[in-house]
């Protein structure tokens, strides 16, 4: 896989960083997440190809430990706002005197300055600050934030894997390490880039709601059927609003202009009231082959069922029976292998790493009785 042979140490964070470090795990790279000691169960269900090593970063010894796995690796990847690092005696210069070929990804909210950069957020923090979130919502209501999908997904954990490849790219020339700084507020802004560029196109000159792609126009919307899913309408262009007509056995002649700004209430109560006609699976017996650009809302279940989905298998079901996308994009040669197994337990493989590292088992063992490191292997054989 692309990334086989990079070593990631993934420092235990919320949502964010671990979704990196699955991304980085499943196109190849190794990747040991690093969980505090004393935690009887572990946030991060976007574990799958990892391994956990449990180390108590309060003891000075157990940063020791952190360095000596740092210097064998390739990439350090840290979820803490601004200072946790520097605090623990594990910031870039610490490391990089060390290992001047380490990638040191930073991924927080805010960045690594500004007047913000140790404030507490969430996802929805960062889009408001992103300046998207004043885009998101029906018009009438409130702005809303699309799950955490856009500042932790979209904007950071996807955004701070890029930069670790570009990085692991640049290395290969310089053979030098840097640090990334991956700001959540930044990575959704970049991810919305199109929305500021296109301003001159006056895509979005109307107030919230009322644009074209922002639920007011009534041929990029959804609609209920009549057994109470919906349908997605994205009939944009001319020749394909057409079929879009067509298919819901409409005439052209008796509906107002496509573009006419002031009737797309109207024609969304038409389409409205044809759509809850007929269920979800009649009007994609309607619309399937055709470009009317209508497609069912299908559930987190439901994806792994479609034809479509199921002819490229693009969702797929672990060993515990849980629903997953596959990873994306698809490489021709060199695809990624998302891992099917169970995730790691916290401290799982805390011995097994450190051997590897180069410990010796007496050294292991001290640091297991005092506390310094948790080893949980005998739990995975439960
Ligand atoms: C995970 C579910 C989904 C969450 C998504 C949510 C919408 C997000 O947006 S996540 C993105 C958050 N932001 C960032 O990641 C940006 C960068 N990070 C930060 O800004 C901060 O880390 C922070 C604000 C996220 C958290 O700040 P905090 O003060 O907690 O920590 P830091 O200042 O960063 O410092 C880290 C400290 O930890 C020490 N440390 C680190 N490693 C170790 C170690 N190995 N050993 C010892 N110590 C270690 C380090 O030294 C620092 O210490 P100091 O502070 O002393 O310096 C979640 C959605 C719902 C959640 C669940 C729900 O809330 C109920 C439960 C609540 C309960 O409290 C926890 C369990 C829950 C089930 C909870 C679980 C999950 O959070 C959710 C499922």
């Amino acid at each position: 896989m692309a990334l086989t042979g990079v070593r990631v140490i993934e420092l235990a964070g919320l949502a964010p960083a671990p979704f990196c470090g699955m991304i980085l795990a499943d196109f190849g790279a190794r990747v040991i997440r690093v969980d505090r000691t004393k935690v009887s169960m572990t946030v991060d269900t976007q574990a799958r190809g990892k391994q956990s090593v449990a180390l108590n970063l309060k003891s000075p010894k157990a940063v020791a430990v952190l360095k000596r796995l740092c210097v064998q690796s390739d990439v350090v990847l840290e979820p803490y706002r601004k200072g946790v690092m520097e605090k623990m005696g594990l910031g870039p210069e610490d490391l990089l005197k060390d290992n001047p070929r380490l990638i040191y990804a930073r991924l927080t909210g805010y960045g690594q300055s500004g007047s913000y950069a140790k404030a507490a957020g969430h996802d929805i923090n960062y889009l408001a600050l992103s300046g998207l979130l004043s885009m998101l919502g029906r018009s009438s209501e409130k702005p809303y934030a699309p799950l955490n999908l856009v500042a932790d997904f979209a904007g950071g954990g996807l955004m701070c894997a890029f930069g670790i490849v570009l990085a692991l790219l640049e290395r290969s020339r310089s053979g030098q390490g840097q640090i990334i700084d991956a700001s959540m507020v930044e990575g959704a802004a970049y991810v919305g880039s199109f929305m500021w560029k296109s301003r001159s196109l006056g895509l979005w000159n109307r107030p919230r709601g009322e644009n074209m792609l922002d639920s007011g126009a009534p041929f990029y919307d959804t609609y209920r059927t009549s057994d109470g899913k919906y349908v997605a309408v994205g009939a944009i262009e001319p020749q394909f609003y057409e079929q879009l007509i067509l298919g819901l056995g409409l005439d052209d002649a008796d509906l107002p202009s496509q573009m006419s700004v002031s009737d797309w209430p109207q024609l969304r109560q038409t389409f409205t009231q044809v759509f809850a006609t007929k269920t979800q699976a009649e009007w994609g017996r309607i619309f399937d082959g055709t470009d009317a650009c209508v497609t069912p809302v299908l559930s987190l279940d439901e994806v792994l069922s479609h034809p479509h989905n199921q002819a490229r298998g693009s969702f797929f079901k672990d060993s515990q029976g849980e629903i997953s996308p596959r990873p994306a994009p698809v490489l021709s040669r060199s695809p990624a292998e998302a891992c099917r197994t169970r995730d790691p337990f916290i401290g799982e493989h805390t011995r097994t790493v450190l051997k590897e590292y180069g410990f010796e088992q007496a050294q292991i063992e001290q640091l297991l009785s005092d506390g310094i490191i948790e080893c949980n292997e005998a739990k995975a054989r439960l």
